[in-house]
């Protein structure tokens, strides 16, 4: 079972995180969310990140998203296309502007980033069809179910055509049934895409089916315990990869490294 495989070259770093720390301090407390993160994502890997509630795993992505900054150490991310944005994230919530209808959803980051509108448009359109979105152009994310508004959200992130991807668990709201097949959608449009993806689970099973390699995170003060490569060929077959012995064995290695930083109190 590999771990973290070989060392990634400079020019395979998309975005290499150096000892980032981050502590949140307010009146009432401090908390250490990160101490000493080192990791790097890999131009054109899909990066899963896993560990307990509350070791950080929001917090990282929001670093790489430029939307946190570190209170120690650096990250530094290459942006190789001056012409498609550096990143774009896909929060839980279904982070969608329920006064818009769909298609303006996602017409309106691509105006903001220089599409004229019949280009944004199509752009959109296109992008919706992917999502299986194609009819519902004219709705209101209000009057559509929560897996739809979370296509709307994951159609808006990638028409961006961002060279990162960054999705903090969007598919932890949906029901169960809906999830696989919202994975399932998901690995397919990776695989024609391949943009690098960082993806925040709880999910093991997640993480083993859509993830290149899975960041395991010790519980908070969050840190990297381990980089597990997961083997399986790419296009994978979800079905098949259940059913294999290494997705069970995989699976129970991981839930053993959680399961040491778990604390029911
Ligand atoms: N803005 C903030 N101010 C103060 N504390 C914060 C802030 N954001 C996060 N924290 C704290 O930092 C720690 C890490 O939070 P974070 O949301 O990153 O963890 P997580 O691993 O994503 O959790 P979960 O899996 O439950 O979503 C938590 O203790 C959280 O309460």
């Amino acid at each position: 079972m590999a771990e973290g495989g070989p060392v990634a070259n400079d020019d395979q770093v998309k975005v290499s995180v150096q000892a980032v720390g981050k502590v949140f301090t307010s009146k009432a407390r401090r908390v250490e969310a990160l101490a000493a993160i080192d990791l790097d994502v890999r131009d054109g890997e899909f990066l899963c990140l896993l560990g307990p509630s509350g070791c950080g795993k929001t917090t990282l992505l929001r670093i790489m998203a430029e939307l946190e900054s570190p209170s120690s150490g650096r990250i530094e991310m290459r942006h190789d296309d001056p012409d498609r944005p550096l990143s774009s994230v896909v929060f839980q919530d279904y982070s969608v502007f329920p006064w818009k209808t769909i298609m303006d959803n996602v017409v309106f980051p691509l105006l903001q980033n220089g599409y004229r509108r019949r280009e944004a448009r199509e752009v959109a359109r296109h992008w919706l069809g992917q999502l299986d979105l194609a009819g519902f152009e004219k709705s209101f994310p209000d009057t559509v179910s929560g897996g739809m508004k979370q296509r709307v959200a994951i159609a808006r992130a990638l028409a961006l055509r961002p060279e990162l991807l960054l999705m903090d668990e969007p598919l932890a709201a949906l029901d169960a049934q809906l999830r696989l097949l919202l994975q399932e959608k998901l690995l397919d449009l990776w695989q024609h895409n391949q943009n690098t993806v960082v993806f925040v689970t709880h999910s093991i099973d997640e993480a083993l089916l859509l993830g290149d390699r899975i960041a395991v995170m010790s519980a908070r003060p969050g840190r990297i315990d381990t980089v597990i490569d997961v083997p399986f060929a790419r296009p994978r077959d979800p079905d098949e990869i259940r059913a294999s012995p290494d997705f069970a064995a995989l699976r129970d290695d991981i839930w053993h490294r959680l399961r040491r930083e778990l604390q029911v109190s």
